[in-house]
């Protein structure tokens, strides 16, 4: 029963979650013992073999000795990082997680595969229950980028807001003005919507007029076009803001994108701009993803007519898609030539910023000789694809779909690859939620001052057991009275209390007088009720 205190007693640890060990015929204790054994094997910090000892818990900065209570403390011996478990009490064999006739174990991770490469007890980490550190840093340098103001220039002439647009930052590089793409110079602004909590990148063309209002309707067609490869547009309008006659992109933010010619032709940090030839399989990627733009362009009925390696983005690794859609529609209509002649220009236009990434040079498309080098470096049928392209050979999408299949099917099967892992980091991702679920419950219940006087909160109620779970699961400590800080025990204790299992445990108070053993379920129990109430009294107010 618990709310009653109980003398120190030898727990009886029924796991019933640890089929696996059961199965093997083992004591229940032995089980405990060991599967705590193979926690510490897991965070790389056990001995090989578990001893329960005198345990030492912290009481008003006194030791106090008492026998085998604290479950959760080392067996004295040296730390033996290499000490291999037989089994894994985090990410248990498959058997484990279902026996016929036995309840699922909610408690365990469910891995997804791809599974890394098998790993040594030791060789596991904290970091396995997170996101790996290349995504989460990636992740976490677009969030800063994207939230990152401008610093405070004063005399500034950029407009403070543009329509809902505020907070603008400059996206280019260099402040100089090429005219090259456009026939105008154009800028790129980081922007906030007042309306919506999305950031955008404006584009404005320096000095435009627009003469006929109807060209701009365009950019109504532009909106339909949803392809993965490209920048989607959401507006245009013309403005006197920027203290000229200015006429306004408004499209996706990439946070932390580079353009083709900045990875390839400049130095930008993190994306080569070597003087290496560029791996032939990188370049069959970009041709894919730039044809399945492109016939998501032609089949809309459009042409992108903007193919050039500064309005190509690298949003991440490999992948690319085509930016400034749309302007040259605005810019320099063409209602009198034929839409497949600008659909056939496309593909000129693709086979030549290949090119010129495959030579490492802007002006490849110029050169005669960069065929010949071509050539020398690439496949035959990568140097003949290219050829086609250049020499306006190739006039419709699906023939040139035709002609590069089998490296669609390579590039599906990476990109099936990398969408496979993303989804087990996922995974991850959502255990980890209802533990920090679980752990504001926690943090709103415990240490609450207004309780100090309540009854139910003394030793004698049965509030008590959650302030002592909380001391079991992040205070323990070793028997020199150091405090052990182990993510993995927080992480299955948590883990068994969301699932909330009949698995008993011991909670010992802090003057080591009094223990009182509770499942995992009657806690769960305790802290949702008390949680309940909590959030009843809020809702009084
Ligand atoms: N939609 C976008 N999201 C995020 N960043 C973008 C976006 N569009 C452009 N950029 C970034 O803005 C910068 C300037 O882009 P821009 O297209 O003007 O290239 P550029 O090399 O300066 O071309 P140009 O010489 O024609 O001005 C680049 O670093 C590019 O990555």
């Amino acid at each position: 029963m618990l709310g009653t205190l109980t003398p120190p007693v030898q727990p009886q640890f029924q796991d019933t979650s640890n089929s696996y060990l059961m199965s093997q015929g083992l004591h229940t204790q032995q089980m405990f013992d060991q599967s705590l054994q193979q926690g510490f094997d897991t965070m790389g910090l056990g001995d090989n073999v578990f001893t329960p000892t005198k345990s030492r818990r912290r009481t008003n900065g006194l030791k106090t000795g008492a026998q085998s209570i604290t479950p959760y403390e080392y067996g004295g011996g040296q730390v033996n990082p290499y000490a291999q478990g037989q089994s894994d009490i985090f990410y248990q064999p498959s058997q484990t997680a279902y026996m016929p006739g036995m309840p699922l174990n909610f408690l365990n991770y469910a891995p997804v595969a791809p599974y890394p490469q098998k790993l040594l007890p030791f060789q596991k980490t904290i970091h396995g229950f997170f996101l790996s550190d290349t995504l989460r840093e990636d992740l976490q340098r677009k969030g800063e980028a994207a939230l990152q103001p401008l610093p405070h220039t004063p005399g500034s002439l950029l407009p403070p807001s543009v329509n809902e647009y505020h907070s603008l930052v400059p996206l280019d590089m260099s402040n100089q003005k090429n005219t090259q793409v456009f026939g105008y110079p154009s800028w790129v602004y980081k922007a906030f919507s007042s309306e919506d909590p999305n950031i955008y990148a404006l584009r404005r063309i320096e000095n435009f007029r627009l003469v006929n209002e109807s060209d701009i309707r365009v950019i109504q067609r532009w909106k339909k076009v949803t392809s993965a490869n490209v920048v989607t547009i959401h507006n245009a309008w013309t403005t006197t803001k920027f203290g000229d006659s200015s006429i306004v992109f408004v499209y996706d933010y990439h946070p932390l994108s580079k353009t083709l010619a900045e990875a390839h032709f400049g130095s930008a940090p993190g994306y080569g701009g070597s003087r290496h030839n560029v791996a032939e399989s990188v370049l069959w990627n970009y041709i894919v993803q730039l044809a399945s733009a492109l016939k998501t362009i032609h089949n809309t009925g459009l042409a992108a007519r903007v193919i050039d390696p500064t309005k190509v983005l690298l949003t991440s690794k490999n992948r690319i898609r085509l930016n400034c859609c749309g302007i040259l529609d605005v810019l320099r209509p063409e209602p009198s030539r034929p839409l497949q002649e600008l659909q056939a220009e496309d593909f000129v236009m693709l086979g030549r910023m290949i090119l010129s990434i495959a030579c490492n040079s802007p002006l490849a498309a110029q050169n005669p000789k960069s065929m010949e080098y071509i050539g020398k470096n690439y496949s035959a049928n990568f140097r003949e694809q290219i050829y086609m392209l250049v020499i306006g050979q190739v006039k419709n999408i699906d023939e040139f779909a035709k002609n590069i299949a089998s490296h669609t099917l390579a590039s599906l099967n990476s990109s099936m690859h990398y969408e496979d892992s993303l989804e087990s980091e996922l995974m991850r991702e959502l255990e980890n939620g209802r533990i920090v679920r679980l752990l504001s419950k926690l943090g709103f219940i415990n240490e609450r001052p207004e309780f100090d006087h309540d009854p139910r909160w003394s030793e004698t109620g049965d509030r008590y057991y959650i302030k002592l779970f909380r001391d079991y699961v992040f205070h323990s400590v070793d028997e020199n009275g150091q405090p052990v800080v182990d993510i993995g025990h927080v992480m299955t204790c948590l883990n068994k209390l969301d699932a909330g299992v009949d698995e008993k445990i011991m909670l010992v108070s802090r003057d080591s007088l009094n223990c009182f053993v509770v499942t995992y379920k009657d806690l769960k129990r305790n802290i949702e009720s008390t949680f309940q109430e909590l959030t009843k009294v809020h809702g009084r107010r």
